[in-house]
């Protein structure tokens, strides 16, 4: 439906989109998993037809945005990551005055609106001044604004930075229904991977201006398949205790924190000799878990970094 090739933005000496190739089929929620100045939101102004890319192109149905980008903006709704509302208006005005944008006829708009401030939890705050709204509530009615001509794409740039935990989570859930229940495509960024672990089905890692990994969620955390992750916890801790882990032939990586340790490794059969090495360095073991590998693990094992640093 929406294919991205070659996607290239420079910025003078910045080179913060660097070849970035994407696509999205109609109906899936796609993430854009990346850390802060990684590249998104200047992807997404590329791709929401907002600035021109130095490179690369932008395709819809099959046809090139780039030069006629008319099309792909009635397409998309884009729910930017700075606020765009007039806060002097009521949240219903708002929507009006963004909605006659679309030379949406006055009825149907009536009619988008009411049904759209119920779906984002706003209808009786709809005669409120947005002055007077949370930053999750303006939030909602942002995103709100994007749906109003229906769009086909839904593009959200971080859409739950600096909002309190209920309107994340209305969000979160909102944006899952739209596309399970109305077959929506989504573009989702973030940098908080559990969102986009819930809300999307495939994603791309970006960072520094290049997709560094893309597929399923399984597929990208299936690029540590070998590894696991295994949490040790222990009475006290002990430097002959994890210099045996450390000298192990099979265990990568050893952190220490007060009663606990987590190692990398790729054996499967690791229990007994974690219980030998405790037992013969007299460490008291009060347990052991072992994790599947997250997407921030992937994110560090990718980079050497955390996505939130
Ligand atoms: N208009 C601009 N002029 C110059 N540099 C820019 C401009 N817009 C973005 N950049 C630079 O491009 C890089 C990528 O920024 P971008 O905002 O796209 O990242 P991001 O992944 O969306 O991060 P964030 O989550 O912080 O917005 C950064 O180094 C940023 O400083």
């Amino acid at each position: 439906m929406l294919e991205v090739v070659n996607l290239t933005k420079r910025f003078k000496q910045i080179e913060a989109v660097k070849s970035v190739n994407l696509y999205l089929e109609k109906g899936e929620s796609v993430g854009l998993l990346g850390p802060n100045g990684a590249g998104k939101s200047t992807a997404i102004s590329m791709i929401s037809t907002l600035i021109k890319p130095t490179e690369g192109d932008v395709l819809y149905v099959g046809e090139n945005m780039v030069q006629h980008p008319k099309k792909l903006r009635l397409a998309i709704g884009l729910v930017p990551q700075d606020l765009a509302l007039f806060p002097q208006l009521t949240a219903e005005d708002n929507m009006f005055f963004f909605g006659k944008m679309y030379d949406l006829p006055s009825k149907e708009l009536k009619k988008r609106v009411e049904e759209i401030l119920i779906e984002v939890g706003l209808d009786e705050r709809k005669k409120d001044k947005v002055k007077s709204f949370s930053g999750g509530m303006k939030r909602r009615l942002n995103i709100a604004i994007a749906l109003i001509h229906k769009p086909q794409i839904l593009i959200m740039d971080e859409p739950t930075v600096g909002i309190d935990p209920q309107s994340r989570s209305f969000i979160l859930k909102m944006v899952r229904k739209l596309q399970r229940e109305e077959q929506m495509t989504i573009l989702y960024t973030s940098h908080y991977m559990e969102e986009v672990e819930y809300v999307c089905d495939r994603l791309y890692i970006m960072d520094r201006g290049s997709i560094i990994a893309a597929g399923t969620k399984d597929e990208v955390k299936g690029i540590l398949r070998t590894e696991q992750s295994i949490s040790i916890q222990v009475s006290h801790t002990s430097p002959l205790f994890e210099e045996r882990l450390k000298a192990h032939p099979n265990i990568t990586s050893v952190a220490a924190e007060p009663n606990q340790y987590t190692i990398v490794t790729h054996q499967d059969e690791l229990f007994d000799e974690i219980f030998n090495m405790a037992n013969e360095t007299s460490v008291k073991l009060l347990g052991i878990q072992v994790k599947p590998p997250s997407l921030e693990d992937v994110f560090l094992h990718l980079t050497g970094r955390k996505l939130r640093d």
